[in-house]
């Protein structure tokens, strides 16, 4: 969201009233933000302005000399119906309402409604006209399957086809002023989609990220809204927020399922109002960031439980990318291996060393519960640990083997027999010898690694294999 234009269309009032013109275009610029909005007292003009497409809502009067406001909405209607109408009339008529909405209004006020009731009805049309944009982008944009800037990725390894839809759609509504809520398990590159977002933003602000996770109401208050001096007892300096930093940037708060009921209606708030108070001051400020929210928990879970507000999930989840995980992506691997190892090797100053040849397809084998983040530590502990030219893959092996009993939900689900639905069970041994292939199949024929599959030693697994080719 820049500073310079909002909303990225423009906004065009008519009225014979250069008063009227004045005032409103004053308010809808200090209450809501709105600073790309025109004025026009010759409703015959209206028509031409409107051919050069960079107006997207019109509120117009209904009595003009000349071409009356009903006269013109009629022509709107019929000659750009891309371009959304308000009336804001002096006649309180419920046929003339009426009248107009059949015409196409998209609201009906009277001039001396209260100035919320008006504001708050340009900016539901400001909101529905950016999220038909947005949903018109998407569209194209996921058809296309094509990304304008793959340079904000570079960040990023994969080839998986996922992830490359997780990109299209982030490039899609990186420039919308709504949020975007990421999902998918810790560790998977959620902060990385976030950045990426925000460089395709064209936002000239910073990225200012918060770990919302454990902030007591009164921290979060502290952290987002700032302070004046004397606040509270010890607040000897003002201080500004994070909503403050993130001015015509990005604001990322990670962890938000996490987020205390309190400071859910606090964001809340800050959403619908698109202003804030900082602690002890009555002076609001305008929200002028972009907000991105991330979260490893199941948000609608959370939701139906009750801990989730039912109405900030709705209002986060207007664009929400879920990223895969890694078990979802085996194919990214291979990929992400090699990324690994060079980044590691220029960090510890070393060669990039060779990987085995079987290691990425046994790491295939395995779940990641702490997904991308596990294997890189993997792979840094592997290349530190790395002498020679050939990458060891017992770091490896061991860190798999330690992994899997780590991993509560593996460990807590009892063991399924998988012979339980079999008519006719197999021979002792034919079942053994299934399950050594298969061993020797996932770890690409490196009995290392298939004895560590099977929990048995090399030499064992090696004698079963002679007994099973005699
Ligand atoms: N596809 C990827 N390519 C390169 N590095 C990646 C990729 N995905 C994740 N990483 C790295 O893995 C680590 C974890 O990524 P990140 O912090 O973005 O995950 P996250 O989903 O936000 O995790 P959490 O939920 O715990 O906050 C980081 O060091 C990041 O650089």
């Amino acid at each position: 969201m820049t500073q310079q234009n909002y909303p990225a269309f423009g906004v065009l009032l008519v009225d014979d009233e250069p008063a009227w013109l004045k005032s409103l275009s004053l308010v809808l610029r200090s209450c809501a933000g709105l600073n790309n909005v025109r004025t026009c007292q010759d409703s015959r003009e209206v028509l031409g302005l409107l051919a050069r497409g960079d107006i997207g809502l019109v509120i117009l009067d209904l009595t003009m000399p000349h071409l009356s406001g009903q006269e013109l909405l009629e022509q709107i209607s019929e000659q750009h119906p891309e371009v959304t109408t308000i009336v804001v009339s002096g006649l309180n008529q419920l046929e003339t309402a009426v009248r107009c909405m059949k015409l196409g209004a998209f609201e009906y006020f009277i001039k001396t409604d209260e100035e919320d009731r008006i504001v708050g009805g340009v900016l539901r049309a400001v909101r529905m006209k950016e999220m038909q944009r947005d949903y018109l982008e998407v569209s194209t944009r996921l058809v296309s399957g094509e990304l304008c800037h793959p340079e904000a990725f570079a960040s990023i390894g994969t080839r998986n086809r996922a992830m490359l839809n997780v990109f299209t759609y982030v490039e899609a509504v990186a420039k919308s002023p709504q949020p975007l809520l990421i999902t998918g398990e810790s560790g998977v590159g959620k902060e990385l989609i976030a950045q990426a977002a925000h460089r395709l933003s064209g936002c000239c602000g910073k990225l200012v990220t918060v770990n919302v996770a454990g902030l007591d109401d009164a921290v979060f208050a502290d952290t987002l809204f700032g302070h004046v001096r004397g606040a509270f007892t010890g607040a000897d300096q003002p201080r500004r927020g994070m909503v403050e930093e993130a001015a015509d940037g990005t604001l990322f708060l990670d962890e938000i399922g996490d987020l205390r009921i309190a400071s859910q209606i606090k964001l809340l708030r800050l959403l619908q109002e698109g202003e804030f108070f900082p602690l002890g001051s009555d002076q609001p400020k305008c929200l002028k960031a972009r907000i991105i929210v991330a979260t490893h928990q199941n948000l609608v879970e959370k939701e139906a439980a009750g801990t989730f507000r039912r109405d900030l999930f709705y209002r986060l989840r207007t664009h929400k990318v879920y990223v895969p995980s890694l078990r979802e992506r085996p194919d990214d691997i291979p990929l992400l291996l090699d990324h690994f190892m060079g980044e590691a090797a220029q960090v510890l100053g070393k060669k990039k060393p060779t990987p085995p040849r079987e290691l990425a397809q046994f790491l295939t084998t395995y779940n990641f519960p702490g997904n991308v983040r596990e294997l890189k530590a993997m792979v840094y502990d592997a290349v530190s640990l790395h002498r020679g030219r050939m990458l060891s893959m017992d770091s490896f092996i061991n860190a798999v083997g330690q992994s899997q009993p780590a991993n509560e939900e593996t460990a807590s689900r009892p063991k399924q027999n998988p012979f339980a639905s079999f008519v006719d069970l197999p021979t002792f041994s034919d079942a053994a010898g299934f399950l050594v292939a298969e061993a020797m199949h996932r770890a690409n024929g490196n009995q290392t690694m298939a004895a560590r599959l099977l929990g048995i030693s090399q030499p064992a697994l090696n004698r079963r294999l002679k007994m099973l080719r005699d």
